[in-house]
């Protein structure tokens, strides 16, 4: 499986999900930046987490405005896996990909440190390969973190299975404790915390790798070749 991992200006965490990829779960991985308009020959596309344009207007505001982001819905809407963390979660909320708005954690406190999360659904793309109910230990690491929706758009996130992970402890304030949504398909996926930081048990936690392996996993199931 081929990943693009893009690049905006101010992303810090493009290396680690491009070693997530490579080392991680040798899988074919590709930086691609922000100003390219065309990503048919990837698989799988993945946003990273960092500091887009400065977090300047809000973050992810800007990066929303990229060239990418047409490549971007152009591939989401074939149905190819498309992962936000972090920054790239606020990308895809200001982008119009996911539902909802980040405000300002609660406290006002950047909050760098590994969390609980509660794995709530096992039937999408990004989480064949966990148990539904398992607790994973996952780093955050944010300022503005606090995920905000209306309850109608809860009500569908909910109805819809699309929470697939929710915080144990919820450090930010996140509405209904929600750490990580996807669209209405199930193929687009936006997480704060970042699993691309928990792939080494020797660093904390591989609880990450699940993630990624089951995006393959998927992946492979659809694209078998029959002989
Ligand atoms: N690690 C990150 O992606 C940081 C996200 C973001 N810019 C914030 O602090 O809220």
């Amino acid at each position: 499986m081929k990943f693009a991992v893009i690049v905006f200006p101010g992303s810090n965490c493009d290396r680690d999900m491009h070693h997530a990829i490579q080392e991680g779960i040798g899988e074919e991985v590709h930086f691609v930046r922000h100003t390219e308009s065309d990503l048919a020959s990837f698989d799988g596309i993945l946003l990273p987490g960092g500091f887009s344009h400065g977090d300047y207007l809000r973050s992810g505001a800007m990066a929303a405005t990229s060239p990418i982001i047409s490549a971007i819905k152009k591939e989401a809407e074939k149905g190819k896996p498309v992962l936000g963390v972090c920054n790239g979660f606020q990308v895809l909320l200001e982008a119009g990909l996911l539902p909802g708005a980040m405000l300002s954690n609660e406290g006002q406190r950047f909050i760098c440190r590994t969390v609980e999360l509660r794995v709530e659904n096992t039937k999408s793309i990004f989480t064949t390969s966990y148990e539904k109910g398992q607790i994973i230990r996952i780093p955050v690491a944010h300022g503005d973190g606090n995920y905000f929706c209306d309850e109608e758009t809860y009500k569908s996130l909910k109805d819809q299975e699309r929470i697939l992970f929710t915080y144990e402890d919820n450090p930010n304030g996140s509405v209904h404790n929600i750490a990580g949504i996807s669209n209405e398909r199930g193929n687009v996926l936006g997480m704060m915390p970042h699993p691309e930081r928990a792939v080494e048990s020797l660093l904390g936690s591989d609880d990450g790798l699940k993630l990624f392996q089951s995006i393959v996993k998927s992946w492979r199931e659809t694209h078998a070749v029959h002989s």
